[in-house]
């Protein structure tokens, strides 16, 4: 088997042949970054950083980049309303962008482009467009002409006339056709704005993807990806725009990953239904949060709930207490080597398995499923009264291979969150108060041990990470 995926522009899985041997070249479309990113927005992070590391597992060297949108409409109105410029509001929410999917076991991308940094490769890109007869300008706005595209509609497969019926021209647009978009937007008092052949403005939303993709990656690209609400219009623009430019085909495989919804409906700011990963993070195990994600095959839809979260949490608790008997175990184990080889062969199975799943469109669902069935024959084998080491560091390595593609970390020691900790406080301040002396000593020396200092204050207790 080789690595297949399904592209959204042919509706199949395909199999994956890279343009260039041994690379592969990926867009994910990033953030606007004028808030906190919602457990929805998290999902194209972890899954797509899955598809990495399964490519990098398989020996491919990846060229991952995912752009950062710091100026648009809603981050201009984001710096209104909290009196703050509206580069000021974008690095604020680019560093907690960070902060959040680090948290997840988000790899940085190789590159994180930002649209204010490549002004001029999308003034050269729509003037390009301009001069083949693909773009006009009309009163200091530039907009694509899309009759003049002939593919357009086939990444979201819908006719140019079905799109048409539903397309409008807004008030204050300039544009010929109702399907013609923003490349270059003239610039509005008060806006950030940058000089132009169109005078001052700035650019649309599509076009800076198809520019940044061009600069980073090249004409053509292997993979392009984002959630499944970006196939139309924006990655359909981005489709009629490089296309159009360079008359090559601009990613020769197109992934959306599904929903995170709640009560059957899209999380989402404008619904005002989200959690936010920055909050949702102080009382939850991130890494909780990312199996949970991969625990749902990336195209599917996943309706979010505190038991589905709780399910993953007892599922990733049952894996790593077994890796860590494991661990226990081999300090205290002999070196027999009776029945290696069929060990080998088991465990191997277990690989080989796992790699025909994620081989198959990335079912990290069924990934997870072997990671189960794993857990299970090594509880088996830790019932044994003796263990051999060399089958101990046979299963410690099937489970680490498979976690590290996963992004999982079972060894790892987990520091307390903030919620564990008030909640240890306020049991402290009950215990003292039924004078349970030696419970309430028993939680400072617990939390001291985790790095907390408690400062009795009149308010009350205060705490703080070492
Ligand atoms: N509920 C969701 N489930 C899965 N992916 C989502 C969800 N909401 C947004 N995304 C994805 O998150 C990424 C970041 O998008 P962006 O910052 O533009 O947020 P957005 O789409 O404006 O969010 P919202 O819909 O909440 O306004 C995009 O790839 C988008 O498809
Ligand atoms: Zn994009």
């Amino acid at each position: 088997m080789a690595i297949h995926l399904y592209n959204t522009l042919t509706r199949q899985k395909e199999l994956f042949k890279p343009i260039e041997e041994g690379k592969v070249r990926m867009y994910v479309c990033g953030p606007t970054v004028y808030n906190y990113i919602h457990i929805g927005n998290a999902r194209p992070p972890i899954v797509f950083d899955v598809v990495r590391r399964y490519f990098e597992y398989r020996g491919y060297e990846v060229n991952y980049v995912s752009n950062f949108t710091d100026v648009d409409d809603k981050i201009i109105k984001a710096a209104n309303e909290l009196g703050e410029t509206a580069p000021e509001i974008a690095n604020k929410f680019i560093a907690a962008y960070h902060e959040d999917v680090k948290a997840l076991g988000v790899m940085e991308a190789t590159c994180h482009p930002r649209v204010t940094e490549n002004i001029q490769e999308i003034i050269d890109f729509v003037s390009a467009l301009i001069e083949k007869g693909y773009a006009y300008e009309a009163e200091g706005d530039v907009y694509f002409k899309t009759r003049e595209f002939e593919g357009y509609g086939k990444l979201s497969h819908q006719s140019v006339d079905e799109l048409r019926s539903g397309a409008r021209i807004e008030v204050g647009e300039k544009k010929q056709n109702p399907l013609d978009f923003a490349l270059w937007k003239a610039a509005k008092p008060g806006e950030p704005y940058w000089e132009s052949p169109w005078g001052p403005g700035r650019p649309g939303w599509h076009i800076e993807c198809s520019a940044m993709a061009q600069k980073y990656l090249g004409d053509t690209i292997d993979i392009h990806a984002g959630g499944r609400d970006l196939a139309f219009p924006h990655h359909e623009n981005e489709v009629a725009q490089s296309e159009a430019l360079t008359g090559k085909t601009f990613a020769n495989y197109w992934l959306h990953n599904g929903y995170i919804n709640i009560n059957n409906e899209k999380m989402s700011k404008s619904l005002g239904n989200f959690v936010l990963v920055h909050d949702m993070i102080k009382n939850q195990d991130p890494e909780v949060i990312r199996f949970f994600m991969l625990s749902v095959h990336y195209r599917n839809p996943i309706n979010f709930s505190d038991e589905l979260l709780e399910s993953a949490k007892t599922g990733l608790e049952r894996i790593k207490a077994t890796f860590e008997n494991l661990h226990h175990r081999l300090a205290n184990s002999a070196d027999l080597s009776e029945d290696i080889d069929s060990w080998k062969e088991t465990l191997a199975n277990y690989k080989k398995r796992f790699i025909t799943e994620m081989d198959d469109d990335f079912n990290t669902a069924n990934a997870i499923s072997i990671l189960f069935e794993l857990t299970k024959e090594a509880n088996l084998y830790l019932q044994e009264p003796n263990s051999s080491k060399e089958i101990l560091e046979l299963f410690i390595q099937t489970f680490e291979e498979i976690a590290s593609v996963l992004g999982l970390d079972l060894m790892e020691e987990k520091e307390l969150l903030d919620g564990e900790i008030e909640q240890l406080i306020e049991e402290r301040n009950e215990a003292r108060k039924s004078r349970n002396f030696a419970r309430a000593d028993e939680i400072r020396d617990l939390l001291k041990e985790k790095n907390i200092i408690l400062e009795d204050t009149p308010q009350g207790v205060r705490w703080k990470r070492k």
